[in-house]
């Protein structure tokens, strides 16, 4: 993550909680007040580092009512969506469903859906395609497992997945996604990848995305880092320079140990 000569970060950090299939409707109202709450009395300038939630579907109701009804400035997205707009499709969530709930993001191709869903690069293509169509954010996930890592194929492997998952969007489209680089190997193992690591990664993707669209959308797009993310690693990971953000998982239901993530800048050390 770099900063410019007046303070304020290039591209603006994004700090976001994974909630996946926990914390119930009433529970997950309930972590997100106190995550207000505890942000609030530490001052939390938003417009500087922005604070988003991922929480289960059935939650999004109530987080929409508590947002707008407290004017938070938390936003928050669905975990995923189906890559039909409406129809016989039993069991899938609408991008249309989650605009009209006011999700500012969508999670596309997480790991867990990859592997336990089987969910291929094609399917998630037209699942970002579908985001697109109802003005909803894709944080787009991609990383390698134990054995590419192991091999040295993970450059090539993760930046094969961006190819497909991103193709045939436009440049305007493309300036506004949200990356995630969560190498499988790390997510929820306590395995961290060194902010070396994610920095490589990072870089890469950016890249990539140089070639695929151009210099202003990889310029634009914000990178972010998820695997094992606490608020003891966050500030070193976050300090590196192709770095924009994290997304964080099992840390993000501590409404504490998230609070400090997102306050990251207070842990940086200065070198
Ligand atoms: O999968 C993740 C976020 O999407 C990472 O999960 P953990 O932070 O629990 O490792």
């Amino acid at each position: 993550m770099t900063s410019s000569t007046n303070g304020t970060f290039d591209r603006r950090p994004l700090i976001a909680g994974n909630w996946k299939m926990n914390l119930d409707h009433v529970q997950g109202i309930t972590l997100l007040q106190k995550l207000a709450w505890t942000l609030d009395d530490a001052k939390h300038d938003y417009s500087r580092v922005e604070v988003a939630v991922f929480p289960p579907f059935t939650d999004l109701r109530g987080v929409q009512t508590l947002v707008k009804g407290d004017d938070l400035e938390i936003v928050y997205g669905g975990q995923d969506l189906s890559p039909f707009d409406s129809g016989a499709y039993t069991g899938d969530i609408s991008g249309q469903f989650l605009e009209k709930l006011g999700c500012a993001y969508v999670l596309v191709g997480h790991s867990e859906r990859r592997t336990i869903h089987g969910e291929s690069d094609e399917l998630l293509n037209r699942k970002v395609q579908a985001a697109y169509r109802h003005n909803v954010v894709p944080v787009l996930c991609v990383g390698e497992g134990l054995e590419i890592r192991q091999a040295g194929n993970h450059v090539e492997h993760t930046l094969g997945q961006l190819r497909e998952d991103v193709a045939g969007l436009s440049t305007e489209q493309a300036g506004n996604l949200v990356v995630a680089y969560e190498p499988v190997w790390a997510i929820g193992t306590g395995e961290v990848a060194g902010p070396g690591d994610a920095q490589e990664m990072c870089a890469a993707i950016r890249a990539e995305l140089a070639v695929i669209f151009d210099e202003s959308v990889a310029a634009r797009v914000r990178l972010l880092y998820g695997g094992s993310v606490k608020a003891s690693n966050a500030a070193a990971i976050l300090k590196e320079r192709d770095v924009d953000g994290v997304l964080v998982g099992g840390a993000s239901l501590d409404v504490d140990e998230f609070a400090n993530i997102v306050r990251f800048e207070h842990h940086l050390v200065t070198d």
